[in-house]
């Protein structure tokens, strides 16, 4: 997605959840000085024209790991059930609540990590990002400059689905989406709500 098509959603998103623009920029900026790393062009040879799962994290994802076929992508903590299944994701798309020093191993040995700022998560960026070997794809919710880049989406989950659309993957298969789980938090509630209604406009139902 275009970010001139992102950013009226975007404003939506934030007046939503009263999230501060600034502050998005803010980790952006952060993350984009932690790092020169920018493994987009590995990413994009990796997708295209492949047949891609994404894996979210919902409690269906354990009983639904025969389904997955072709390139894997991990929505955050779907990673650590992959990995608990002997599966190793390709790629992990994390705003970086979801991993954990796992995540850094796999790195190092070819998973690509599409690393995500934004206002909330300033202080896991400073923590993480330089623990990475390995290669890396930095994202933001706002305004994309350098090596920081939109694809479009806002959760883990539909910006990982984004993200294959916007790498011209062949067909993009979803595993472990529930986004009408009633038993999460309401402001989990409020964010698979969101996530929803962005997967609605590339033709999911979920
Ligand atoms: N029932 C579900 N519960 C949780 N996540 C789900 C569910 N269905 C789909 N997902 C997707 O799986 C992604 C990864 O899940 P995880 O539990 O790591 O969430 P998260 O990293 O806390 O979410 P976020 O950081 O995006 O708020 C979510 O971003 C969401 O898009
Ligand atoms: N500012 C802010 N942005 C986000 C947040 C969040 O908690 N705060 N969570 C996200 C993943 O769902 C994506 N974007
Ligand atoms: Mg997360």
């Amino acid at each position: 997605m275009r970010y001139e098509e992102w950013e009226p959603i975007y404003h939506e998103i934030c007046d939503y959840f009263s999230f501060d623009p600034l502050e998005d920029d803010k980790a952006a900026h952060i993350l984009s000085n932690l790092t020169n790393q920018d493994a987009t062009q590995k990413l994009r040879t990796l997708i295209n024209n492949q047949v891609v799962t994404v894996c979210g994290n919902a409690p269906t994802l354990e009983n639904e790991i025969n389904k997955i076929s072709g390139i894997i992508i991990a929505a955050d903590a779907a990673s650590g059930v992959l990995i608990k299944n002997d599966i190793t994701p390709d790629v992990i798309v994390t705003d970086l609540d979801g991993i954990d020093d796992y995540a850094v191993e796999l790195n190092k040995n070819g998973t690509i990590l599409v690393v995500h700022a934004h206002g909330d998560n300033i202080s896991r960026i400073n923590s993480w990002v330089l623990k990475f070997e390995g290669p890396l794809v930095l994202t933001t919710q706002g305004k994309p400059f350098g090596n920081v880049y939109n694809f479009g989406g806002f959760t883990d989950g539909d910006r990982a689905v984004f993200l294959a659309h916007a790498m011209q993957a062949r067909k993009v298969n979803l595993v472990g989406f529930c986004l009408d789980d009633q038993d999460v938090t309401p402001m989990k509630k409020g964010k698979l709500l969101w996530a929803r209604r962005l997967l609605k406009k590339l033709g999911y139902e979920c």
